[in-house]
């Protein structure tokens, strides 16, 4: 299967050529730049040399769709808008990581994003694969939306609860916390070294873009539209989400209960590792690798749940769910390409 990648020059582009080239069923077809056509990948990438080699192509959405028989758009929210349509409208496959088609709703696109949204023939047509989570079998579809990161590490926390009626669903406060590659490789003054490096910075506060995506799967899942507390950190490391999630208990519950609905409800999905009872996940345990790490907690004095989950966000929150997608969409084993050790140390 021949797959290629729009906005390979990005961090997510990059990690999906590194997943894509360890893929025992795709062969990477093409690479894709908007700035840097002709040149190779090495040049921005030398750690690709010899390895993933490829000079950068021009993007023509039609003759990617001839070429390739699955399309990753890694390209920045509004390029997609743009892009993903006439990929799809020349029988493209498109997995796309951006958040241009995660809302249904585009008027909180607009508001959220602050772009104009893409054509809503297309959003409408968009399936948004929260691969444990999907409700739709996948086979035949063409335009797969990737949720957002941070939506990925809550969303996975807070499902087998919400799902099952077991929280108050108007009491989730999400406190969430971010590697810098969560932002890109572009340069950016607030991502400098020097702000980053030995500093702790609360960011976008309630105004984070994917408050609505979160908001809308909890609403899917519970039946009734809630507005959650949702805050975003940058923390000095490179790679790695935390959220640490509180919500009240509707009865009184106990942590090993927690944690025996949530070990039966991931049994099947490999890459959500629910932790034993008392022992909790760190970004390092999933660095580099497609997992979620989860752990439940109680609080018998507050009455209240507290779920942490940990993901990296270039993988699970980025390139390496799109490739979960993939795997789905092409009928191939859910975890080919993706059965990686986490880096550690
Ligand atoms: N970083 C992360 O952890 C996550 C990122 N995402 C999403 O994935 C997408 C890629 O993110 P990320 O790789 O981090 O971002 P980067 O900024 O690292 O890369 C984005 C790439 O998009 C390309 N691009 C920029 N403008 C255009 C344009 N007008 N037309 C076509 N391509 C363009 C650029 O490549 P070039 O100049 O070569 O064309 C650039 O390398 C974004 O939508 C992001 O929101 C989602 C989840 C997590
Ligand atoms: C550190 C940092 O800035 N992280 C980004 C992650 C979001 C992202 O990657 O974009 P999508 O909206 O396409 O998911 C942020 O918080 O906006």
């Amino acid at each position: 299967m021949k797959a290629a990648i729009i906005g390979a020059t990005g961090y997510g582009g990059a990690e999906l050529i590194r997943l894509l080239h360890y893929h025992p069923d795709v062969t990477l077809q093409s690479f894709h730049s908007s700035s840097q056509e002709g040149e190779s990948i090495a040049a921005s990438y030398p750690h690709m040399q010899g390895i993933a080699e490829k000079n950068l192509k021009h993007i023509d959405p039609a003759q990617i769709a001839k070429e390739a028989d699955v399309v990753f758009a890694a390209a920045p929210a509004g390029v997609s808008a743009e892009l993903v349509p006439e990929l799809v409208d020349n029988g493209a496959r498109v997995v796309d990581l951006s958040g241009d088609f995660r809302l249904q709703d585009t008027g909180k696109y607009e508001d959220w994003y602050q772009k104009k949204a893409p054509d809503k023939q297309y959003v409408n047509q968009a399936v948004y694969g929260l691969t444990e989570w999907l409700e739709t079998d996948i086979t035949g579809t063409q335009l797969l939306s990737n949720p957002g990161c941070y939506p990925t590490a809550a969303l996975l926390a807070l499902a087998p609860l919400v799902k099952q009626n077991r929280v108050d669903t108007s009491s989730i406060i999400i406190d969430a916390k971010t590697g810098v590659s969560g932002a890109g490789r572009k340069a950016a003054a607030a991502t400098h070294f020097t702000e980053t490096n030995d500093n702790l910075k609360i960011y976008k506060v309630f105004k984070h873009q994917h408050t609505p995506e979160i908001e809308a799967m909890l609403e899917a899942w519970s039946g009734k539209p809630e507005a959650i507390t949702f805050s975003t950190h940058l923390v000095p490391m490179t790679r790695g989400i935390m959220t640490t999630i509180y919500a009240d208990a509707p009865q009184d519950m106990t942590a090993q209960e927690l944690t025996e609905l949530y070990q039966e409800c991931y049994n099947d999905c490999y890459f959500v590792r629910v932790k034993e009872q008392g022992t909790y996940p760190s970004t390092k345990d999933v660095y580099g690798s497609n997992f979620c790490d989860l752990s439940l907690s109680y609080d018998e004095r507050t009455n209240r749940i507290m779920i942490v989950s940990v993901i990296d966000n270039l993988v699970k929150g980025a390139a390496g769910q799109a490739v979960q997608n993939m795997n789905r969409m092409f009928g191939l084993n859910e975890t080919a390409g993706l059965d990686l050790i986490p880096v550690y140390p």
